[in-house]
């Protein structure tokens, strides 16, 4: 996929002394007892919340035939932890993921849309490109005739720093093909908007 990003590795040791190095730089001892760990738990927990870096959204969306839906399908409130590529700061969140199935009828398990949320999430990011990653995978790995993708987040960068605006929601979407309709879109809107 173009935008799906390298599969690169991970270097949990170089993760380690980078955290290391980090605590001396912003004044505290690493050596001391609440802290002789952070540095190997945060490589563990960057592992984690970096490993959309190492995968591939095809990996995580199969596909079946067998079902036959033309309509529309949405999965709403499907919760987001991302990092913000500016300050490695969490945003979260909820995605609300809809699409119209091809005409071959191609759809995938609705537990994969999350799973497709998850694999560009869990990558430095910024919301916008999130949301377009999302709506451009459906279209390629489904042939879905219309996506439209709808996420609502809090990021921290604004709410614990800098502006300190607690409780600020941005809202980004992406809508392609059929779903681009007036009266579709407005369906899928007020699908989302029951929430
Ligand atoms: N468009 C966009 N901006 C983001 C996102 N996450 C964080 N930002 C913004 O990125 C900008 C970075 O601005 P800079 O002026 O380079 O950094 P800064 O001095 O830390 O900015 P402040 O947060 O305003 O203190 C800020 O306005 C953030 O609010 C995102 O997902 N999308
Ligand atoms: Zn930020």
């Amino acid at each position: 996929m173009s935008d799906a990003g390298t599969i690169g590795s991970y270097d949990a040791a170089a993760v380690e002394r980078a955290v290391r190095d980090l605590l001396v730089a912003v004044g505290e001892d690493p050596e001391r007892e609440g802290l002789r760990d952070t540095p190997g738990r945060l490589a563990k927990a960057y592992a984690e919340i970096f490993v959309g870096l190492r995968q591939r959204p095809e990996d995580v969306v199969q596909t079946f035939f067998d079902i036959d839906h033309e309509e529309m399908v949405l999965v709403r409130d499907i919760e987001v932890y991302s990092t913000c590529e500016h300050h490695l700061l969490p945003f979260h969140g909820v995605a609300h993921v809809g699409y119209i199935p091809s005409e071959s009828g191609t759809v995938t398990g609705l537990s994969k849309l999350a799973r497709l949320v998850d694999v560009f999430a869990k990558r430095p990011q910024v919301q916008e490109r999130l949301t377009t990653q999302v709506a451009d995978a459906l279209v390629e790995l489904l042939d879905a005739r219309g996506v439209i993708v709808v996420i609502e987040c809090e990021h921290l960068c604004m709410s614990m720093r800098g502006v300190r605006k607690p409780g600020s929601r941005t809202v980004t979407s992406a809508v392609r093909g059929l779903m681009r309709n007036t009266a579709t879109r407005a369906e899928a809107m007020s699908l989302i908007a029951r929430g």
